[in-house]
């Protein structure tokens, strides 16, 4: 089986093109692939399938040819990947599926929109919705937070000045309110960093991905940070920039959505005998 490695801020990816579905992709297959000593490693799979033939694109073939199925690590599946979805695009256009300058991608939580610029690519993602106050708690630690829908579900807890971020023991799962999250959730940590010019904003965060554990960063939980952080602020519009363990990711709210943006590569394809 082909495959190819690539990463957006060190969120890495497996990336199988699968056009017509004709791989019988298993969680067991996935955890395989994904797995960072006995197979390739990565924080998930990204299968590049025709829209028309995956199941849970049904209808949609006409709005994008292809679909992003979307895996993590532990061979669960998730609705968004914001990096992933970046990763997406620059397989597409890197192996002369889609062109080089913007096109869509169907995902599990709708329609974007890529744009390459370089070295850096874009994509207009899902609203973010902010919900309910919740808890995070890490030992004996417990946080405040607020819950955000991003297609995916996210739990964003801005720390007091008292917590570093850096001694956050981030090698388990924060335990959280299942009740708020029944199919479990992303966990972001943010703390406020020194005004940047060009930004409105300027954090770090350090995340637990459900299905994939601490990863160096999440688009998605990036782009929940920044709405709660935007919220706070009382700023209708704006950017924001989110250093994380794997580099930055800038998101924004316009006018017209919200967009995220950031590193996008690939670095190695080959093939296994996994699978
Ligand atoms: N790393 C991704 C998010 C991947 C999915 C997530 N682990 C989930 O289960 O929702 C990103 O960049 O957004």
């Amino acid at each position: 089986m082909q495959f190819t490695k690539g990463h957006g801020a060190g969120n890495d990816f497996v990336i199988l093109e699968d056009p017509d579905g004709r791989l019988a992709l298993t969680p067991e297959l996935v955890a395989a692939l994904c797995d960072r000593h006995r197979g390739i490693g990565g924080d998930g799979v990204l299968r590049v399938i025709r829209t028309a033939k995956h199941p849970d694109a049904v209808g949609r073939a006409a709005d994008a040819e292809w679909f992003m199925d979307y895996w993590n690590a532990d061979g669960s599946i998730a609705e968004m990947c914001g990096n992933g979805v970046r990763v997406f695009a620059r397989y597409l256009a890197g192996s002369g599926l889609a062109g080089t300058g913007s096109f869509p991608i169907l995902t599990r939580a709708g329609l974007v929109r890529a744009v390459i610029d370089g070295d850096t690519i874009a994509v207009d993602m899902p609203t973010p919705r902010l919900g309910a106050a919740g808890t995070a708690t890490i030992a004996q630690l417990t946080l405040p937070g607020t819950a955000v829908d991003v297609g995916n579900p996210h739990l964003v807890s801005v720390l007091p000045d008292s917590i570093d971020l850096d001694s956050l023991d981030l090698t388990r799962a924060p335990v959280v309110d299942p009740a708020l999250f029944p199919a479990g959730v992303n966990v972001e940590f943010v703390t406020p960093l020194p005004p940047l010019d060009g930004f409105d904003r300027h954090v770090r965060m350090r995340v637990h991905e459900r299905g994939s554990g601490e990863t160096l960063a999440c688009g998605s939980g990036a782009l929940a940070v920044a709405a709660v952080v935007l919220h706070d602020a009382g700023l209708a519009v704006g950017t924001v920039a989110v250093d994380l363990l794997g580099g930055r990711l800038v998101a924004t709210r316009g006018d017209a959505g919200w967009t995220l943006a950031g590193p996008a590569v690939l670095v190695a394809s080959g093939e296994t005998t996994l699978g």
